[in-house]
């Protein structure tokens, strides 16, 4: 008798599985982003970092992604070689990143260590830690960022037509997890500065962990791609052409929602680096209380987001509900500037932005790019946006210089908050932008994405 065998993806159990997997290897991701939020003060008192020092190691991370198009190149990669080998590239990176910034920070090279001295013999305008640090996070950016592209297209491998914006929506929620973890368990480390090194190698070593959960996902995607390779074989053949970048920019459509992506994560991740210590100094918590007060914001959109993805997959409406949580988000950050509004209110309508948006403007690829060029136009919507999260932390930490003179205990953030307000009005702009285009060529980014 002739049995038809189902494919893995065709299974319910294994798809979660599969999500439960990679989403681990997000969490540990965004917590080793987050991680130094909480810290911003212990590295101020420990190692005597200015905003500008804390805000140029928050943005070295985009650095391989900006000026070096890692995140291009790592889809395109993607795209060429596969899921499994560009995965285990990057996770690997984003490992070797993590361990060299807690080397960094870590007693043994403050107290002359190996490549302390090479470390002290150039550039003194930085200190040998920081330097260290900034290499480290240049890896972790490199690995982190296209590790998150991967997990896209993992995810519009295992669940196309099947649940996938609700997938997008719980792969966000992880990270956003991670974030949590970060938010709560890194002050808690640190102990204001007395475990500084411990709290950054607690990270590193769930980095690694999320090294070996990636090993485990490429036997299960082994054994999919041994069940479809010939039916999918064009979306791994495929080669890249430097013609697949032109034709994405002068898709309208893409670049106002990479304009968005861009505008849109600068004014929270960068934000999001800032946030314990300015709520902290704005409200007099210590670093553990705005720690955990910042971690509802993660929390909330844990939550939110997968039911805003299960909206989205069966209503549609996704270029409203953009404008919608970018309207929310400039409220949000005029809130945080300009009134002594309870902080718990801003993080609220915060969260509301960041579960919306996101939710909705990632899955909407899927409308605008061929499944064989996705991986392509995350990694340029990725680079675009990255830029974005390199400039501003630098931004926001220079601007928090030069209106608190002198590196004070207590800073003043109102000019560093204005501008994130700023470029979340920016946001709301491409928004809008991408709503009309749509109308104008109907892409369907209002529809639902479910497939009947
Ligand atoms: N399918 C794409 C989901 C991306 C989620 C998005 N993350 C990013 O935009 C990253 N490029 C930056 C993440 C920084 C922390 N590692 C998000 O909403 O988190």
């Amino acid at each position: 008798m002739n049995t038809i065998k189902k494919a893995l993806n065709e299974s319910a159990a294994m798809r979660w599985g599969v999500l439960l997997l990679v989403g681990f290897v997000l969490s540990v991701n965004y917590y080793f982003y987050d991680a130094f939020s909480t810290l911003k003060d212990d590295m101020r008192t420990v190692f005597g970092f200015t905003g500008t020092d804390y805000g140029l190691f928050a943005s070295f991370y985009s650095v391989p992604n900006t000026f070096l198009l890692m995140a291009v190149i790592g889809g395109i990669i993607l795209d060429k070689i596969g899921i499994r080998r560009t995965g285990f590239l990057f996770v690997l990176f984003m490992t070797i990143g993590a361990f060299l910034t807690a080397y960094g920070a870590s007693d043994y090279f403050n107290n002359g260590g190996f490549g302390y001295e090479l470390m002290s013999s150039f550039l003194p305008r930085f200190s040998p830690e920081l330097k260290v640090m900034l290499l480290g996070r240049f890896f972790f950016g490199l690995g982190a960022e296209t590790t998150i592209v991967v997990v896209s297209k993992i995810l519009v491998k295992w669940f196309n037509g099947k649940d996938l914006a609700l997938a997008f929506g719980l792969k966000v929620a992880f990270g956003r997890l991670g974030s949590f973890a970060a938010l709560r368990i890194s002050p808690f480390i640190s102990n204001e500065g007395t475990n500084l090194s411990s709290a950054i190698w607690f990270g590193a070593i769930l980095v690694s962990i999320g090294l070996l959960a990636f090993l485990v996902y490429m036997l299960f995607d082994a054994k999919l791609d041994r069940q479809i390779q010939p039916v999918n074989n064009a979306s791994t053949t495929d080669s890249f052409s430097i013609r697949d970048i032109i034709d994405l920019l002068k898709n309208r459509a893409y670049l106002y929602i990479a304009l968005l992506c861009v505008t849109f994560y600068s004014a929270i991740f960068p934000f999001n680096h800032y946030a314990p210590d300015f709520i902290s100094d704005k409200f007099g918590l210590s670093s553990i209380e705005s720690g955990n007060l910042t971690s509802f914001l993660p929390m909330g959109t844990l939550i939110f987001t997968p039911i805003f993805g299960a909206l989205i997959d069966r209503k549609g409406k996704s270029a409203s509900a953009m404008i919608f949580g970018a309207i929310t988000l400039l409220i949000t950050h005029l809130l945080f500037a300009l009134t002594y509004t309870p902080p718990l209110i801003p993080i609220i309508l915060l969260g509301i932005a960041y579960a919306l948006v996101p939710a909705a403007m990632w899955p909407t690829m899927v409308k605008l790019v061929d499944e064989n060029k996705i991986g392509t136009a995350y990694g340029l919507m990725y680079s675009i946006q990255n830029l974005g999260l390199f400039v501003f932390p630098l931004l926001a930490g220079a601007i928090l210089d030069a209106t608190n003179p002198g590196n004070p205990e207590i800073s003043d953030y109102t000019a560093t908050i204005l501008m994130f307000a700023a470029v979340s009005l920016l946001g709301l702009i491409f928004a809008l932008l991408l709503k009309f285009e749509d109308k104008k060529k109907g892409f369907g980014v209002e529809l639902p994405l479910n497939k009947k």
